[in-house]
């Protein structure tokens, strides 16, 4: 699975957030890092085959991805899971799953297999039978994950997956993430820690712009020590940003 992006602008009427954006996704993970409103979703929802770019192209596994026809096409290998996830609270932790795999494209036979499976690696078997609406925040946050996940698409966008997770569940959360083989993922999040723990690849979005994409020793090197930051990628993140935003 690669996916290639070729100057991808996106937007909403007359707002532009995404703006000639490039680059080649191959398998391993991906951090979307960038302040709040630089595109990280947009790109995210962009990337999903949700919405088609305005300008420029997308190739999924080769399959160029311009509408709804062609989306069709590649849907089922993405796993995408969107910042607020709805559901219906009524529905069980292995129901709102099982809808994923059917969504999927995932047969019939494999769906008890594949939700099981998939409920173990985020630590939620045992909860299988409750509602969803019952669950608390960070157990929520891991079922999204399994839904992102079962079926095992090979290309899974999670929009901030460890919010409300507490720390032994991100490490966790990290576990599942690097048992991922064969898979690109792209993931947003604003925890630096993160980054430097799972991902091989840093993509830093600014006003829609992509300001670095490069590995993580990379971008590590760019920071300086007149920045603020408690460790070497903050402060590298603090360089990228434009020289206004980077003093507290
Ligand atoms: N449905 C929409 N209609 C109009 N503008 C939108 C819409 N969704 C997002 N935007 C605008 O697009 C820009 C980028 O938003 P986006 O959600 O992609 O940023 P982000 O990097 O994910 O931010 P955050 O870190 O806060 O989640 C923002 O200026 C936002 O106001």
């Amino acid at each position: 699975m690669t996916v290639v992006l070729k100057t991808v602008s996106q937007g909403y009427g007359k707002t532009h957030v995404i703006d000639r954006f490039s680059s080649t996704l191959h398998p391993g993970v991906t951090a979307l890092l960038g302040p709040n409103g630089a595109g990280k979703t947009t790109l995210l929802r962009t990337v999903a085959t949700i919405m088609p770019p305005r300008f420029g192209t997308i190739h999924i596994d080769g399959v160029e991805v311009e509408d709804e026809r062609s989306a069709r096409r590649v849907r089922d290998q993405v796993g995408y899971l969107p910042q607020d996830f709805g559901f219906d609270p009524r529905m069980t932790v292995a129901d709102f799953v099982t809808y994923a795999a059917w969504m999927r494209g995932v047969p019939a036979r494999r769906w008890r297999r594949d939700v099981a499976e998939v409920l173990e690696m985020v630590d939620l078997a045992d909860r299988s039978r409750d509602r969803m609406g019952k669950l608390s925040g960070g157990m929520r946050q891991r079922a999204g994950i399994a839904w992102a996940i079962v079926g095992r698409p090979r290309l899974v966008l999670l929009d901030e997956p460890t919010v409300g997770l507490d720390p032994r569940q991100r490490l966790q959360f990290r576990k599942i993430i690097g048992a991922l083989d064969d898979t690109v993922v792209l993931l947003s999040t604003h925890l630096i820690d993160d980054v430097a723990a799972i991902c091989d690849r840093v993509i830093v979005l600014h006003g829609g712009v992509a300001k670095f994409d490069g590995s993580v020793p990379d971008l590590e090197a760019m920071g300086r020590v007149d920045l603020p930051g408690h460790s070497a990628l903050e402060r590298a993140y603090m360089h990228l940003l434009p020289e206004e935003e980077q003093q507290l």
